[in-house]
Formats: structure tokens, sequence, C-alpha cells
């Protein structure tokens, strides 16, 4: 990206995501963008929510660019401050899953995500939200939404935890009966889950809905009916593979409503983080927009 006039950049660190590895970013990234001539600030976040405080104050405040420093729970709570604004958001990834930022080709490498936040375009994305919790990437009800509220009442977080709570719970995992309309058309199935995609991914690179795309104006809806057991390896690959399509149990639609008339569960998820389910719910793109800084 040229320069045009010095760029104001604020960081927004939670030192606490992927490992306490987030204050690196302190002897990394800061000094790297004050030796190319940008005027750089930042804060950690004290407590959960923080981030969208302080992000949307940065916005106010005529920050050029606004940088979530963390996992997925940093860049949800970035991105929800702002939503609506002219400012781009951009990530340097430090959590396990990093869904969004690998969606915009950012590298997990910190040297080269810093160097994406000042050669990277800018590009506005689509927002969803299920009633009125907005989501970026992906939301869903059923198996992935049960594991993270387990994985949020965990001890201990990261990707080992969630590939053991995955293997424990879907010995148990007792299929969904879920009755939707997908833009007016009724499906009522027995589901293993449902996902409601703007993203490709979950994070991880483990594609849910390959097809998707954050600037279409649609929402994937991929709809995993229940399967046998015996499955679960062939889903685990399709998933990294990009096949969950071609899987004999997958249904996939683009839809720009859903209405999610009835589901016996409690559970949904928004990017990762666990919500409570209201039925009838219903998911739709929101009005309004974020920048986000991809890599070129
Ligand atoms: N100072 C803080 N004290 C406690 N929790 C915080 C603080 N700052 C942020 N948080 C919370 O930490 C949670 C986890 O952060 P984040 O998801 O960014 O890291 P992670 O868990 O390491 O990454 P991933 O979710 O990709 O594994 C967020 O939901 C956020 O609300």
């Amino acid at each position: 990206m040229t320069q045009t006039k010095t760029e104001r950049i604020f960081l927004i660190i939670n030192k606490y995501a992927g490992h306490k590895n987030g204050a690196k970013a302190i002897e990394i990234v800061i000094p790297y963008l004050i030796k190319r001539g940008y005027l750089v600030e930042h804060t950690f976040t004290n407590h959960p929510g923080h981030a969208t405080e302080l992000a949307a104050k940065a916005s106010v405040s005529g920050f050029d660019l606004v940088v979530a420093v963390g996992g997925d729970g940093t860049v949800n709570e970035v991105a929800q401050g702002l939503i609506g604004t002219s400012t781009p958001m951009g990530i340097i990834p430090m959590g396990s899953g990093n869904g969004l930022a690998r969606e915009l080709g950012i590298s997990m490498d910190i040297r080269k995500s810093t160097m994406a936040l000042i050669k990277g375009e800018n590009l506005q994305l689509d927002v969803c939200k299920l009633n009125d919790q907005r989501f970026l990437c992906t939301s869903g009800i059923g198996f992935d939404a049960m594991i993270a509220d387990k994985m949020s009442k965990a001890a201990s977080r990261g990707f080992l935890k969630y590939v053991q709570l995955v293997i424990q719970e879907s010995i148990f995992f007792k299929p969904l009966q879920v009755r939707m309309k997908i833009d007016g058309v009724v499906i009522e199935e027995s589901v293993f889950l449902i996902t409601f995609a703007n993203a490709s991914q979950f994070g991880n690179n483990a594609y849910i809905a390959p097809a998707a795309s954050m600037t279409d104006g649609l929402i994937d809806v991929v709809v995993v009916r229940k399967f046998v057991k015996l499955w679960m390896p062939f889903f685990a690959v399709a998933l990294f593979s990009k096949l969950i399509p071609k899987l004999p149990f997958v249904d996939c639609y683009k839809a720009r409503r859903i209405e999610l008339e009835l589901a016996n569960t409690p559970y949904y998820h928004f990017d990762g983080e666990p919500g409570r389910l209201k039925v009838p719910s219903k998911i739709e793109l929101d009005e309004e927009k974020i920048w986000v800084r991809r890599a070129r």
C-alpha cells in the first residue's frame, strides 16, 4: 500500500491470547512499524469485551488502522467495535484457530503478518447476524456449538484440548431435530450440525463451507445430516481437504435469510464463541459491513 500520509495505527493486544504470546507484539510489531514511519499506539485489553470498546474509541479518534493482536476471540471483539465504520481492521494472529486471518491470507508468522498491515489492501466484508448477534465468519447449531460451549468451560484451551473434546463428545452426541426455512423453502432434518457461513472455514484450515465468499451478499448454509459414526474420520478428512459438500449426508445452500423454526438445542456459536439459542431465530446479513486489511 502506498503511504500517502502518516498512517496512525492502533494496536489492541490481548496478552493472554496464544499461550500468553500476545505481548510479543510489543517486541516485534511496534518497532517494525515505527521504523517505517508509522505512528503507533497500543493498549492491552483488561477484561473480556474491552477490545470492542477500545476499537470503537480508536475509530472515533481517527486512527487509520485498528489492529487486533490475539486469537479469534480478540478479532471478534475488535470487529464488533468497527462494523459500520470506515476504519479497517488489521490482524496479528496469535490464537489457535485464527479463522478470519487465514481467510484473508494473513500469515501465522508474526513478521509476515506485520508486513501485511502496511503492504495489504483494504476489503469490505459482509457481516451476518443470528438475531442480534453479529458474526463475521461462521455461526451454527449442533455438534460444533456444543463443543464451543464445553470449550468455554474447560480448564485448558488450545487445539489439543479441542481435538480431545471432539473425540470424546462425538461418541455420545445425539442428532438434533430441526425445521427451518431457507429463503422460504422448508427443510426438516435430523442433523449433526448446521453451519451458517460467511467465511469458508472454522479456523485451522477446517473448511466447512468451501464455496463461501465474504463479499457475495449471501450466507452459505451447510446442513450435515445425521450419519453413522463410522463416517466420522471421513468427515474430519473432508473438512481439511475442502470436500465437505461431496459427502453423501451434506446439503449446501446459498441464501439471504434463514428462519430457524424448531431446534431442540440450547446452544449456538458465533465465530466459535458460545451463545444460548432462542427459537425461533433468524439468520441474515447485517445492513452494515466491515473494512478489513488483508494480505496481498
Ligand atoms: N485482560 C483479559 N483478561 C481476561 N480475559 C481477556 C482479557 N483480554 C481479553 N480477554 C478474553 O480472552 C478471550 C480469549 O482470547 P482469544 O480468543 O483472542 O485468544 P485464544 O483463546 O488464545 O485464541 P483462540 O480462541 O484462537 O484459541 C477472549 O474471549 C477475550 O474476551
